[in-house]
């Protein structure tokens, strides 16, 4: 049968892993894009990484998962317990980003970096699975390598159909479930410098992410679980105040003798505009003129009619009503021509609940770790979205950033995150850490004692530790046997 008959599609729609979405096209804006032929993608790991949020939710329990950074880890990992993995485009960018130089998280490398890295690992679950029935046939203890593989799918590399080109590549590459971030892309820092931390895009553009997304999901039959990612808890600007949406917290100054921020030029004299600047948004500036002036009924009618304005209308608005309000966010554009924006959990929150319909997994990514807003999150998004799946992660875990956290509350976090709902807690870069700490480890010992010390100290213990399993040290025979199996089949030629 056609994958492109308007009745599979439309079956498609309301198969139970689909159910749930909302979308804004039909079966046959489907159709048209689809290929010609059968649906080629197998939906095996999106379909066990449903089934694992699923169950965590319902159990109140979080799976810990890593960033793993290649193949032989990923195993090793899987060995140790990890039930699913995530491919982080941070730890590629900086390390092994393929054809591309490293560089900071910046989205910058080619869109097939990700793709390419979880193609190769995905390669080598299923190479290990095959190897895995023979191994089983010689007695080791084997443990299944297919757990799902998460992959980071930044925002985009653009708008819409540099999207859907990603979703594919990493559909096709073996991706179970893919992120899409509400940032401008590149744009990504942390660290605030000279006031600027992430740059957001309008919800209506992220939106718009995520439509393309999931359509692209839709013509390919797949059900690869879509997480929605939003960074507006850190962020500091926005890329255009055209969304009523984004009107809260899209900041502007009430301060009408200021020089504008752009024609600033150093650190210093930005830092001093921002203090001098009172930032703030267009509803509370209005509601500020208002009660100064004591026009509080002019304040209501504002109140009543502002609903689905944009700042630049509600600020129309105003003034037409008669507040005079001043307040201008053009002239607190950065140079780039960033608008500020209040970045805080209020906002992230109102982003999620805006898109809920759009996508599987809500992502509230966190700067740190502090358990009185996880909850809060929890609660308020699930109040909105009763039983929607959630992740969480820190981004950037180091000491410094959970200095202030109490060790029995550090240690309690998978079980905290469990009882409020969240199925999965993500550390993206703590893979590449453990790789570069087990490489700087061994090979310490190996380059001062040579030989005895990589079988004293490295290989010996290793044996020791599998207790029946393969070993990574068994793989060059391990595999040679699939050879020789293919040999048995294949027969001499005689
Ligand atoms: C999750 C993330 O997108 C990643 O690429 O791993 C990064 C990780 C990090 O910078 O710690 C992010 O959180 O933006
Ligand atoms: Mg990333």
């Amino acid at each position: 049968m056609s994958s492109r008959r308007i009745a599979v599609i439309e079956a498609w729609f309301t198969s139970p892993s689909q159910a749930g979405k909302h979308r804004g096209y039909s079966a046959s804006d489907v159709a048209l894009h689809r290929d010609a032929g059968e649906l080629t993608v197998d939906n095996t790991m999106a379909r066990r990484l449903r089934h694992l949020l699923a169950e965590h939710t319902k159990a109140g329990t979080c799976i810990t998962s890593l960033g793993v950074v290649d193949s032989t880890s990923l195993h090793a990992a899987t060995e140790e317990g990890l039930v699913c993995a995530y491919v982080s485009g941070a730890a590629l960018s900086f390390a092994d980003v393929g054809r591309t130089d490293p560089s900071a998280d910046l989205s910058d490398y080619l869109p097939s970096a990700v793709a390419d890295k979880v193609n190769s690992m995905y390669r080598a679950q299923l190479a290990r699975d095959r190897l895995n029935r023979g191994l089983a046939q010689r007695g080791f203890k084997c443990t299944d390598p297919m757990i799902p593989l998460i992959a980071d799918c930044d925002s985009g590399y653009g708008l819409h159909t540099s999207v859907m080109k990603a979703v594919k590549l990493l559909v096709e590459a073996g991706t179970a479930g893919l992120h899409i971030d509400d940032m401008l892309s590149g744009s990504k820092r942390f660290d605030k410098v000279d006031g600027v931390g992430g740059v957001l895009v309008p919800l209506s553009e992220h939106k718009r992410r995520l439509v393309a997304a999931q359509l692209q999901l839709d013509i390919m039959g797949s059900e690869c679980v879509l997480i929605n990612r939003t960074d507006a808890i850190h962020s500091t600007h926005i890329t255009s105040t055209i969304d009523p949406a984004d009107r809260a917290f899209i900041l502007g100054s009430p301060i009408p003798s200021l020089p504008s921020y752009a024609s600033l030029r150093t650190s210093a004299e930005r830092t001093a505009w921002r203090a001098a600047a009172q930032l703030c948004s267009i509803d509370e500036a209005t509601a500020r003129a208002a009660e100064a002036a004591g026009d509080l009924d002019l304040l209501q009618k504002y109140n009543a009619q502002v609903g689905s304005l944009c700042a630049g209308d509600a600020k129309r608005l105003a003034l037409r009503l008669g507040i005079k309000v001043e307040w201008d966010c053009d002239i607190a554009r950065t140079y780039q021509g960033w608008y500020p924006y209040r970045g805080c959990i209020e906002s992230s929150l109102d982003r999620m609940k805006r898109t809920s319909h759009l996508f599987d997994v809500v992502w509230y990514c966190a700067i740190s770790y502090l358990a009185s807003e996880a909850e809060f999150f929890a609660k308020e998004l699930q109040a909105a979205s009763p039983g929607k799946w959630m992740m969480f992660n820190t981004t950037q875990a180091s000491r410094a950033r959970v200095k202030d956290i109490p060790p029995a509350e550090l240690e309690r976090i998978p079980h905290t995150l469990g009882r409020l709902g969240y199925s999965l807690n993500i550390m993206p870069l703590a893979g590449q850490v453990i790789h570069a700490l087990g490489s700087a480890r061994g090979s310490k010992a190996v380059l001062q004692g040579g030989l005895a010390a990589f079988i004293e100290e490295i290989a010996g213990p290793a044996e020791d530790e599998a207790e029946g399993r393969p070993l990574v040290a068994q793989w060059h025979p391990n595999f040679g046997s699939i050879a020789d199996s293919v040999m048995d089949i294949i027969g001499t030629g005689e």
